[in-house]
């Protein structure tokens, strides 16, 4: 019989060293050191440093277009850094080749903006489809896997149905079982909440920390959503302009009387934080003469 999240044997057995249930180990999962990264030759972050502890679920928050997927980003290594580096496990994932990243990344679990689930697949078989990719396991092992997953986020009855026979709430809760199929040590979400209505989005939080704790992870999520992020983040790390303007515990920033956090805390458009994107001047774009806007 096995569990109800999936057990030792079974990650030995597909090749994953549960080393994420390993507490005793105190460097972090995740380092950034003094990371800028940008794209065609724009930098977004700068001056980036941030330690992503073992076990902890870890809040990125900020206005758009701060960085925060960027920063997702380079975790996952789809991007590198242009200084710095991006420690995963005490690896530089900036240098490793192909065959070495293609491992790490299957330490890592991604559910990403608007994380489609295949609509010609049953819910069972999107969240067997990594199994299928990345394992050789027997039909056997992979069917009780995907239904462990399944139960994991409470939908072991829906297995059988298609993503278009499920709300939204549902296929974000499947979409999170196939992000943890493989047992990964790292979960990275990138706004997991969006368009949920407020008791899915409270179920999906919640699932979020209960699975990072019942099966010994780490997470990173991305959010908009302050109130559920703040209840179940250990940590909080806000980014705006490029850069990490504050991080602490969620309580920490909550009594924050850095303007910038008050700013966004408070859902203030004015403030410290860009509401603008640089822009050509407003005169030049609008064909009036300087001073007049
Ligand atoms: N693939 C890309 N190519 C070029 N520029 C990009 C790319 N992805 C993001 N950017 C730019 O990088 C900046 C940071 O974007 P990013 O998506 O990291 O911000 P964000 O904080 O996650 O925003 P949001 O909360 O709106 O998702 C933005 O100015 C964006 O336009």
């Amino acid at each position: 019989m096995i569990g109800p999240f999936g057990l030792t044997a079974c990650m030995s057995y597909i090749g994953i060293s549960p080393s994420s249930l390993d507490s005793s180990s105190r460097a972090p999962l995740i380092d950034v050191r003094a990371v800028e990264c940008g794209y065609a030759g724009r930098t977004i972050l700068e001056g980036v440093n941030l330690q992503v502890h073992r076990g902890q679920v870890v809040a990125l928050i900020g206005s758009s277009g701060g960085g925060k997927t960027t920063l997702l980003r380079l975790m996952s290594r789809q991007i590198r850094p242009t200084r710095g580096t991006v420690l995963f496990d005490g690896q530089d994932i900036g240098v490793l080749d192909a065959r070495d990243i293609y491992a790490v990344r299957r330490r890592m679990g991604m559910l990403f903006q608007f994380g489609a689930l295949f609509t010609d697949l049953s819910v069972f078989e999107n969240v067997a489809f990594p199994l299928r990719e990345h394992t050789r396991l027997p039909e056997s092992m992979i069917r009780d896997l995907v239904l462990m997953k399944l139960n994991a986020v409470g939908l072991r009855g829906a297995r059988d149905l298609m993503p278009a026979e499920i709300s939204g709430g549902m296929a974000r809760r499947v979409a999170l079982a196939r992000a943890i199929a493989l047992d990964p040590e790292l979960v990275l979400y990138d706004e997991p909440f969006a368009g949920l209505d407020p008791i899915s989005l409270g179920v999906a939080a919640r699932l979020i920390r209960d699975l990072n704790d019942a099966l010994g992870l780490t997470s990173v999520v991305v959010s908009h959503d302050l109130h559920e992020t703040f209840a179940i983040a250990d940590h909080v790390v806000m980014v705006a302009n490029g850069r990490i303007v504050a991080q602490g515990s969620p309580d920490e920033l909550r009594n924050s009387t850095d303007p910038l956090v008050v700013q966004f805390v408070g859902a203030q458009a004015d403030g410290p934080v860009r509401f603008h994107m640089a822009a050509p001047d407003v005169a030049h774009d609008f064909g009036f003469a300087g001073g007049q806007a």
